[in-house]
């Protein structure tokens, strides 16, 4: 939609246009960049605020900018076009080219990809992931178009025939859930969990849960451990509902990737946390294993008070990817200091001698139990 605005209708809409942006969009530069030729100026300074902030969806939508009226003394004539909407949304899952999307007015859309956007990369596949903030132009009244994708904050990926798969962007949190009793308390793979949350810097929170069972003076030294490293520990009963509303409160407004061995209780933590949610997940869980995606595809389920738990079939009990045997060290938070302090620049820590970090556990600055660990994935992640 496009009409000619007389000058005085130039400086009408000009002030409406400040009046609503006041300041967030600096129009000098939007002018000179007019001035030039750039007739997206004001339809990317808009398309950028909706991207990063909630806009006022119900209003119009795009302000679109012409240069064409040179009677106009700003050389700027603005108008306002109701069709051309575009709004923030989240990315809940992506099937081939196709992404279901959820806007910022509740509503889902079935979304393809901009043409440019594809071009950007030679993988079209993973253009866009679960977990990404995305614009979409609005096309039918369920359906849109992915026009852009903002940066990521953080990416859990896994590498298959030499190809980076991102398999969920913009996760605040690794919740790695274990159990005091039935099964027991497995700290080793604890261990696992929160080196793959150093890999992606993802905030590990680690879940101690069917304390119930347990008095928890036993579980005082370990975690004792976990807590001088600056993890967060945290003990919860799905069946009693101890520590379930401090979950709660963690989760609200993030988005949490659940990891852990089966029977430890993440469905019955996520049905603490909000009924039915376990059940939401499995549904979409066996939607998914009947596509053709199974392996990689992400889900974001939404909580009702906000933010999402994402599930992630590979990785609910996920195995160390693409971690090589020298990078472990350097993952570990009491093993990092002292990985450069060996005497042969390529010591693994393991049967050396003159080692640094040997030396560092048989003083007591490391934990035994978690150099032990440290040793059981060097032994798994060698040929
Ligand atoms: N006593 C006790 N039992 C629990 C608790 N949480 C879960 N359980 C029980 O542990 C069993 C396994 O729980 P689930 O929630 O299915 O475990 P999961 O981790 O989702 O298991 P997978 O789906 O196999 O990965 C069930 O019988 C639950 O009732 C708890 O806090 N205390
Ligand atoms: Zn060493």
């Amino acid at each position: 939609m496009s009409a000619k605005k007389s000058s005085g209708d130039g400086r009408k809409v000009r002030a409406e246009f400040r009046k609503k942006h006041q300041g967030r969009v600096r129009e000098s530069d939007l002018t000179r960049r007019f001035q030039q030729g750039d007739t997206d100026a004001l339809e990317d300074a808009v398309k950028e605020e909706r991207v990063s902030g909630k806009g006022d969806l119900t209003r119009h939508r795009t302000i679109m900018g012409s240069a064409s009226n040179p009677g106009d003394s700003a050389g700027l004539a603005v108008h306002l076009d109701v069709d051309a909407a575009q709004i923030g949304g989240r990315v809940l899952s992506v099937h081939g080219l196709q992404s279901r999307v959820r806007g910022e007015d509740g509503v889902i859309y079935e979304c393809t990809v901009r043409q440019l956007l594809k071009s950007l990369t030679t993988d079209q596949r993973h253009v866009v992931v679960a977990g990404d903030h995305v614009a979409i132009r609005v096309g039918g009244p369920k359906t849109g178009t992915i026009e852009r994708i903002k940066p990521r904050t953080s990416e859990l990926s896994r590498t298959s025939k030499g190809r980076q798969h991102v398999i969920v962007a913009n996760v605040d949190y690794l919740l790695i859930v274990a159990s005091a009793a039935e099964p027991g308390l497995k700290p080793n793979l604890i261990d696992r969990f929160l080196l793959t949350a150093e890999q992606f810097r993802i905030q590990p929170i680690i879940c101690i849960n069917k304390m119930d069972l347990i008095s928890p003076a036993e579980f005082q030294p370990i975690m004792g451990v976990y807590a001088q490293l600056g993890y967060r520990v945290l003990l919860t009963s799905a069946e009693t509902g101890q520590g379930v509303p401090f979950l709660k409160a963690l989760v609200k407004d993030s988005q949490t990737v659940v990891a852990g061995q089966s029977g430890v209780g993440k469905s019955s933590l996520l049905n603490a946390l909000e009924p039915d949610l376990a059940l939401r997940i499995g549904k979409v869980s066996a939607e998914n294993s009947k596509g053709k995606h199974t392996t990689t595809a992400s889900q974001l389920i939404p909580l009702a008070e906000g933010g999402y738990v994402v599930d992630t079939p590979g990785i609910r009990q996920f195995q160390l990817w693409d971690i090589t045997v020298r990078e472990v060290g350097g993952l570990m938070r009491d093993l990092r200091p002292f990985v450069n302090a060996c005497r042969y620049p390529d010591c693994i820590h393991f049967n050396e001698d003159e080692c640094a970090v040997k030396d560092a556990v048989a003083d007591g600055h490391i934990d035994a139990r978690r150099y032990d660990a440290y040793c059981q994935i060097i032994e798994d992640l060698q040929p």
